[in-house]
């Protein structure tokens, strides 16, 4: 068969564009159509109205090939499973859309599908459910109507969308699916809709179509890599297609480069920004094809070497048929545009690069490159691998951290012989063995058996929310604005306490958001005013800037804690946010390793509990629901990752009186594949979801094995339903047949800030039942544990 007619590629691209609109415009326009306040003609006239901003503004940027297909309702991964098909009998609803958000947000009557981290970022994608009897029932329309619509603007557009490969394997199996099925089997069948896709898109005059294959920068089978082998050679051996551009990022292809080099697709996508592989040795694998290469980073909010970036291009230019400047990944994952961001430091703007700023970096480097001479005879080492020679390999990439714990990848260094210092030691001091710390606790704290407590928020009232935005408004005074925060708190006191739970919280009322609430009282962080990213549907965060030196100037929790305390006599538990979710849920400075920003912030935690418990307060949580997300994809590099994560807590963490009770709490993150670590962090109290998950990792042999106080939440927070007493009772019983009654705590999944006091307090009370129903057992002679 005779190679694809294809234009070739233009010389700049990216991988893909934020899409809430740079106002959250899609946001709003999504929650007023759920809410019923609007019709679906309104909210598909709003998301076609971002669409065509965006390829006007890459038009006015001066890009060459703007995608098309990036925009999305919810979320790409759900997308393509509707796009084949693989639509879940259950959710079928009245109309297309209704399908699509019964599948993604569920309905009265049925869950919606799992939804986890894309990756190593924090947005979240949903889980498609594949079995062996699933339909594939393909239907290209939503990307040849972007195509379509792009060309009814002007614009000659590049439809993306998730790999047959990477969909799969970021599918699982429908319930039912025998015992050793597994979403790839269905291979075969997938790829027949992708070949309908592709001849549908070249039937519409696509030059080329994108096809997203992350998941092949993560250490994968022979098998796995089979299928890559399989299903591109079978798409690339079509002639009714477009030009293929398989697009990797997130990191190296490593064993998948050869494999996706012998196929017959036409470019390939790779992450110079994460990637550590020599261009040379990408450029001589990838020898016959066009490389999109990713420059540009898209996870991170700095500019780009300049130099650097260029001469790379050019080392990569003489290996390989065409190099085109692009995106290390797409720019879902940055803010729109620096320009509203008036309030911010200019000498720290003149360092960022949003997404805006970002296409323009690969505009101008496009024309460099265009007019860059020739290299002279390779210049070795002028192009290499981000490490500096006689770097040690802890800090190798410290130009480009972005984020990511890959940057340490290598041999796991032994718990005692830590390498050289380079900013701060990663030393703590051990605190004593925990059943010398478990007693102190016990005799200091008097907690009955099954302590009932919560993770820390309680609801963000719609009064609240309003007095929060007339503050930063100007409209209310500090002091008005501060009372507001003591009734809230005083509020939740008072029902925690007439409900019966044991350790209180003071709701944390304050927070805007568990990070950036401490970012806003750190030094070292800058917050933005728009630098919005989608989390997942309609949700977005501000991640802080976090730009210098870390330090803590005045206490930032204490007085808060201290009035919960001032208002009762059972424990108030005092919560933080830990090192490591502060650094994952930051655009990091990346001329220091990401290690080394995470003890800086550990100390400032650490600071902060010295304080809590001189005020008297004498339990702590320090939350880490961000610990697996920094994980690296590769297992090489996963080692000496949570090895510095669990140092940075514990040097947080460590300081405290044995009589101190620390816990750490962790959620919606796969917990049960890191036990070990979770363990090591030495708290004497974790809490973990659990209920969401219908106690998956009650299974998991670590757990019977933790040795201290655990926590497998009761109550899944994400859903407005309150489960009955009976209900929660069930799942208590399963927490007791798995762990020893003495170590359970009990308590939801996660904390209660986007839930109604309503349903709160009716959930709230029946855990309370449940668990004194419980004690009732322990307590009758013929219970074994002595508690
Ligand atoms: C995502 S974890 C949230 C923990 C926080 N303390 C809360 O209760 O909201
Ligand atoms: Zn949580």
């Amino acid at each position: 068969m005779p190679a694809v007619p294809t234009t070739p590629f233009p010389a700049s691209t990216i991988l893909g564009y934020p899409r809430i609109g740079p106002d959250r415009e899609l946001k709003r326009a999504l929650e007023r159509y759920w809410d019923g306040g609007s019709t679906a003609e309104e909210l598909r006239a709003a998301g076609a109205r971002i669409r065509e901003r965006t390829w006007r503004r890459l038009d006015a940027l001066g890009l060459a090939a703007a995608p098309c297909n990036t925009f999305s309702y919810y979320d790409q991964v759900l997308d393509t499973a509707v796009m084949l098909g693989a639509v879940p009998g259950r959710h079928r609803g009245a109309s297309a859309l209704d399908t699509y958000f019964a599948m993604a947000r569920g309905t009265r009557d049925v869950p919606p599908l799992r939804m986890t981290k894309w990756f190593d970022t924090n947005y979240h994608y949903i889980v498609p459910e594949i079995g062996p009897d699933t339909v594939f029932t393909p239907d290209p329309g939503k990307p040849v109507a972007e195509l379509r619509e792009a060309r009814a603007l002007g614009f000659e557009t590049r439809p993306v969308v998730v790999g047959p490969v990477t969909f799969l394997l970021l599918s699982q199996p429908a319930p039912g699916a025998p015992e050793r099925f597994a979403p790839l089997d269905r291979l075969g069948d997938v790829l027949d809709a992708y070949e309908r896709l592709l001849a549908a898109l070249a039937a519409e005059g696509a030059a080329w179509v994108q096809l997203d294959e992350p998941a092949l920068v993560a250490d994968r089978t022979g098998a796995e890599l089979d299928a890559v082998r399989q299903a591109y050679e079978r798409l690339g051996s079509r002639a009714d297609r477009p030009g293929l551009f398989v697009a990797s990022y997130f990191g190296d292809l490593g064993e998948a480069l050869p494999v996706l080099a012998g196929t017959p697709v036409e470019a390939v996508g790779v992450d110079l920004v994460r990637g550590r592989t020599p261009v040379e040795a990408l450029g001589d694998a990838l020898a016959g094809k066009t490389v999109v290469a990713g420059v540009v980073s898209g996870r991170d909010v700095w500019r780009t070497d300049r130099d650097r970036a260029l001469d790379r291009l050019r080392v990569l230019r003489e290996r390989v048929e065409r190099v085109v400047v692009s995106t290390s990944c797409s720019l879902q994952h940055v803010p729109h545009s620096l320009e509203p961001e008036t309030g911010l430091d200019p000498a720290l703007v003149a360092r960022m690069a949003f997404a805006d700023e970002k296409v323009t970096e690969v505009v101008e480097l496009a024309a460099l490159l265009a007019t860059a001479p020739p290299v002279a005879g390779g210049e070795p080492g002028e192009s290499g691998a981000p490490e500096e020679p006689g770097e040690p390999e802890e800090s190798g990439g410290t130009r480009r951290t972005g984020g990511s714990g890959e940057v340490l990848a290598g041999p796991v260094p032994p718990a005692e012989a830590h390498p050289a210092p380079a900013v701060t030691p990663p030393v703590w001091e051990s605190r004593s063995p925990y059943a010398v710390r478990a007693a102190a606790q016990a005799e200091h704290l008097g907690l009955p058996p099954l302590p009932v407590t919560t993770i820390g928020s309680f609801p963000q009232t719609g009064e609240l929310r309003a007095a929060r935005a007339a503050f930063a408004a100007g409209e209310l005074d500090e002091g008005a604005y501060e009372e507001r925060v003591r009734a809230e708190i005083e509020r939740a006191v008072r029902l925690q306490e007439r409900l019966g739970l044991d350790v209180l919280v003071h709701g944390e009322p304050e927070r805007n958001d568990m990070v950036q609430y401490f970012a806003e009282h750190l030094d070292g962080f800058a917050v933005t005013r728009h630098g919005w990213v989608q989390s997942y549907g309609s949700r977005c965060t501000r991640p802080p800037i976090l730009h210098g030196d870390v330090g803590r100037p005045a206490p930032i929790t204490v007085r808060w804690a201290e009035y919960a305390r001032s208002l009762t006599g059972r424990p108030v538990k005092g919560i933080l946010t830990g090192p490591v979710t502060i650094v994952a849920w930051s655009f990091v400075r990346d001329d220091l390793p990401l290690r080394e920003v995470a003890f800086q912030v550990a100390d400032a935690v650490r600071a902060e509990i010295a304080d809590l418990e001189a005020a008297g307060i004498s339990i702590v949580q320090v939350d880490e629901p961000a610990l697996r997300e920094l994980m690296p994809l590769r297992r090489a590099g996963q080692g000496a990752y949570l090895h510095w994560a669990v140092a940075a807590y514990r040097r947080a963490t460590s300081g405290v009186d044995d009589r101190t009770q620390i816990h750490t709490h962790l959620c919606y993150s796969d917990a049960d594949q890191i036990l070990a670590a979770i363990d090591a962090l030495d708290a004497d109290v974790t809490s973990v979801e659990s209920a969401r998950s219908r106690g998956r990792i009650l299974g998991e042999p670590m757990v019977r094995d933790f040795a201290r106080g655990l926590g497998p939440g009761v109550y899944d927070i994400h859903s407005p339903r309150v489960p009955g007493p009976e209900e929660v009772g069930d799942l208590l019983d399963a927490v007791l047949r798995a762990l020893p009654a003495e170590r359970v705590w009990v308590n939801p999944d996660c904390g209660l800030k986007t839930r109604t006091y309503a349903q709160v307090e009716a959930a709230l009370a029946n855990v309370v039942t449940a668990a004194r129903r419980l004690r009732e057992t322990l307590a009758q002679p013929s219970s074994s544990s002595s508690v």
